[in-house]
């Protein structure tokens, strides 16, 4: 590891953070070496250059003032001291550049993406391994984004677009865990008979544009639900929010696009490579950890360290790399990432994944042997590395006869706290700041994702000619507010402004929705979910309290 460091990673020691005892308690637990949280100061941020355009470099070195440092293990990607912007240089700006951390990019090299792979990204928003995957592709194949998170996901179409990377991509809203729509390239290996285009429904995806007319939208979405229910029982369909030019989708009918893998049959139609970069506590993202100073460590109970969310968490991650798996063809490889250190998010998950899929086998990920963090990697699965593949039937691994060695998750366990606590894996068990890069780095991804999710936020404000930062009003002004109040109650006794015998204050909540139904149904539910959502995070985050309202 030492060898791979930068001057300015060797610098300062780590100042802690005043961790509560809750939190403490939690690292305990779960073996996690509390010192790792300490200060990022001396952590560099990542960024990764789109092949080509590695002679920019000086130029961006001289904007910055800065020396980018080449990782050797990992092409494309430098390394600069965090305190460096580059939102301002023209590299980024031009999209040339883009931040990304080491650990995203070596499970995205995990994969081992070919030349020509349909892959399938399960949890892709914001989106960073999506571009690297994409940019590893090249002119070739096919990549299909999932997220379960709309605002995510169109963050994640932002970063496509301003990197003009998204040819090759189309990006549905769905759930993970029962997405099953095959790669467009495959639809002709499905027996047309079972799931043929109607003769009335001839319609077919045009070019992708951001501003389709609202009719439009309701009537694609409309077809598309009476199509997809033909062929899956799944209640809520995928929402397609964005599909490029050669990504398969022009020209195909609604039932085409939105056609299911039939049962466990995947050996021809599934997916080369999937990604499972499944939803996790953040545990092993110091900075992400090191917020907590700003939001109130308080939050950290209900964020982390609530069992109820970590045992929803882990069922969740499960049946995702469960499906992920599914969609993949005999043959293909997964790998699944978290960014949480706990064993229960990680080796339990893929443990009891493998008891109940014996076509599923771990590999050792190619080329990671040259990785300075590869032990990391591997056993405290910082972004768990777990390459997945499926092998013929006849070569089927039972559980019992299972001969893994170090990859089992089982020897995982056995490895990791013991090697922790007698330093056989410095990277943990010290409290050195340079040791524990691949830790800290995986808040970099956290940074970009703010980053993009507030130019969605931008993009949308935009959308509505509104400015943010400019208080505005809707309707006409009202002056002498207190007065037309008292006045109004006096005149209507029986609307008093409280409610009940405890006479507490009637509070009228005023929200906004569109005038008519929602194009899916699902909409009008999380219009009245989003509600509650901002009320229990502003109660949480002690905005106002819920204790005056009924
Ligand atoms: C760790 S982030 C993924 C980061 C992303 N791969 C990247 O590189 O930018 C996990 C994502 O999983 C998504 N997610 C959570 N539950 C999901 C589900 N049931 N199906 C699909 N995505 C889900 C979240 O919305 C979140 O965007």
């Amino acid at each position: 590891i030492e060898a791979n460091l930068g001057p300015m990673e060797r610098t300062t020691k780590p100042s802690m953070l005043p961790l509560p005892e809750e939190f403490l308690g939690f690292l305990r637990e779960n073996n996690i070496d509390s010192s790792i949280y300490g200060a990022t100061d001396s952590v560099p941020r990542y960024i990764r250059v789109k092949p080509g355009n590695e002679a920019c470099l000086q130029e961006l070195e001289a904007e910055i003032k800065s020396k980018p440092l080449k990782l050797e293990w990992l092409t494309g990607f430098y390394s600069l001291p965090n305190n460096v912007q580059i939102a301002n240089t023209r590299l980024y700006k031009h999209g040339l550049i883009y931040g990304i951390d080491a650990a995203s990019g070596a499970a995205v090299s995990a994969l081992n993406i070919l030349a020509g792979d349909h892959v399938l990204d399960l949890c892709s928003a914001p989106g960073a391994k999506l571009c690297m995957i994409l940019e590893i592709l090249g002119d070739s194949g096919s990549v299909t984004g999932v997220d379960v998170s709309q605002h995510r996901l169109a963050a994640c179409r932002t970063m496509l677009q301003k990197y003009s990377l998204g040819d090759r991509c189309r990006l549905f809203v769905a759930d993970g865990t029962t997405f099953s729509l095959i790669p467009t390239k495959r639809i002709n290996y499905i027996d047309k008979a079972c799931c043929s285009t109607s003769q009335e429904n001839v319609d077919v995806f045009h070019e992708w544009t951001s501003r389709r007319p609202w009719k439009e939208r309701k009537k694609t979405a409309r077809q598309r639900q009476i199509g997809f229910s033909k062929i899956s029982s799944v209640l809520q369909p995928p929402e397609l929010i964005f599909y490029g030019k050669k990504s398969g989708v022009i020209g195909l009918s609604i039932d085409e696009v939105f056609q299911s893998i039939p049962g466990t049959d995947v050996s021809g139609c599934g997916y080369d490579k999937v990604l499972v970069d499944a939803e996790c506590t953040h545990d092993g993202s110091v900075r992400h950890i090191q917020k907590f100073e700003q939001w109130g460590w308080e939050t950290l109970q209900q964020r982390v360290l609530n069992a109820e969310r970590t045992d929803s968490l882990t069922v969740l991650q499960l049946k995702l790399l469960t499906n992920g798996f599914q969609l993949l063809k005999v043959g293909g490889s997964l790998v699944y990432s978290t960014c949480s250190l706990t064993i229960a998010q990680n080796e339990d998950v893929v443990e009891q994944f493998l008891q109940e899929n014996a076509s599923a086998v771990l590999q050792e990920v190619e080329g990671a042997k040259s990785w300075p963090y590869v032990h990391l990697l591997y056993f405290t699965s910082v972004t768990a590395l777990v390459l997945l593949e499926t092998i013929i039937t006849s070569q089927f691994r039972s559980s019992e006869s299972c001969n893994c060695g170090d990859l089992h998750p089982k020897s995982w366990k056995q490895v990791e706290p013991q090697r922790v606590n007698e330093g056989e894996v410095p990277a943990v068990a010290t409290s050195d700041p340079n040791s524990y890069r691949a830790l800290n780095i995986s808040k970099i991804l956290a940074d970009e994702e703010n980053a993009v999710l507030a130019n969605a936020d931008e993009e949308q404000s935009d959308h509505n000619k509104v400015n943010p930062s400019q208080p505005y009003m809707i309707g006409r002004k009202i002056s002498k507010w207190d007065q037309l109040r008292a006045e109004w109650l006096k005149n209507n006794p029986s609307r008093p402004s409280t409610v009940g015998p405890s006479k507490m204050p009637r509070v009228l909540l005023v929200t906004g929705s569109s005038s008519e139904l929602c194009e899916n149904p699902v909409g009008d539910h999380l219009l009245l979910k989003s509600i509650k959502n901002k009320m229990d995070y502003d109660q949480s985050y002690k905005f106002y309290r819920l204790l005056f309202l009924s």
